[in-house]
């Protein structure tokens, strides 16, 4: 297997770490470790021959990182993203998402971190067509059960920053790429998100 690599890089962030903190899951740079991946690996099965698509990965994010995940062809990033992002099961190691171990909790409730707690970026979007850029923001927080008034300004703020302000009511057939991809962008914000990928 291929090797892949990770590029960490630091952003700010507005709140610093409470003094209690630091004794439990503080790292070196003094922001609280929001995610652990222990030996993370998976295999997929063609038949009864093994293909290890991961093996062994650990990788600690702290809050306010960003992460790039870099490596060859088919050395295991889907995968990687794939299982934290929970859409696939791991074969073993753990991924301990802000003190829960996703690897070990029941469907139910991972539902609903993945919901409240995940947020993702598709490469071709995935908004919905018949649904304004206001609409398709608003819907992925009308799942997390946020009252509408708060629901319609947050995404009316997140769309604004992006500089979509004047695009509000347009749908996805009128947007250009990039457009669409900072309303799938302000779509994953709007979730006040833990993680995003
Ligand atoms: N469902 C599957 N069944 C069997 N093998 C798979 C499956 N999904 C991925 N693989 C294999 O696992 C390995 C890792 O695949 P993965 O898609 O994670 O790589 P990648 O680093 O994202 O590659 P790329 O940069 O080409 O998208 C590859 O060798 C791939 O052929």
């Amino acid at each position: 297997m291929p090797e892949m690599g990770i590029e960490k890089k630091g952003i700010e962030t507005p709140d610093k770490p409470k003094k209690e903190e630091n004794k439990f899951n503080l790292g070196s740079e003094g922001h609280k470790v929001i995610m652990q991946v222990e030996n993370l690996s998976k295999t997929y099965f063609q038949g009864k021959i093994p293909v290890h698509a991961l093996r062994c990965a650990c990788i600690t994010v702290r809050k306010g990182e960003l992460l790039a995940i870099m490596g060859p062809s088919g050395s295991g990033k889907s995968t990687l993203l794939a299982l934290i992002g929970t859409l696939e099961k791991a074969t073993d190691g753990k991924i301990i998402l802000d003190g829960t171990d996703l690897t070990s909790v029941p469907e139910k409730l991972l539902l609903r971190l993945r919901r409240e707690k995940i947020g993702f970026i598709f490469q071709h979007y995935n908004l919905i067509p018949t649904l304004s850029a206001l609409e398709n923001v608003e819907l992925s927080m009308r799942f997390s059960r946020v009252p509408k008034k708060e629901r319609e300004g947050r995404a009316r703020n997140l769309l604004e920053e992006l500089g979509l302000g004047d695009r509000l009511t347009h749908k996805p057939s009128e947007l250009s790429g990039g457009e669409q991809q900072r309303v799938s962008i302000a779509r994953a914000l709007a979730k006040i998100s833990l993680s995003l990928f």
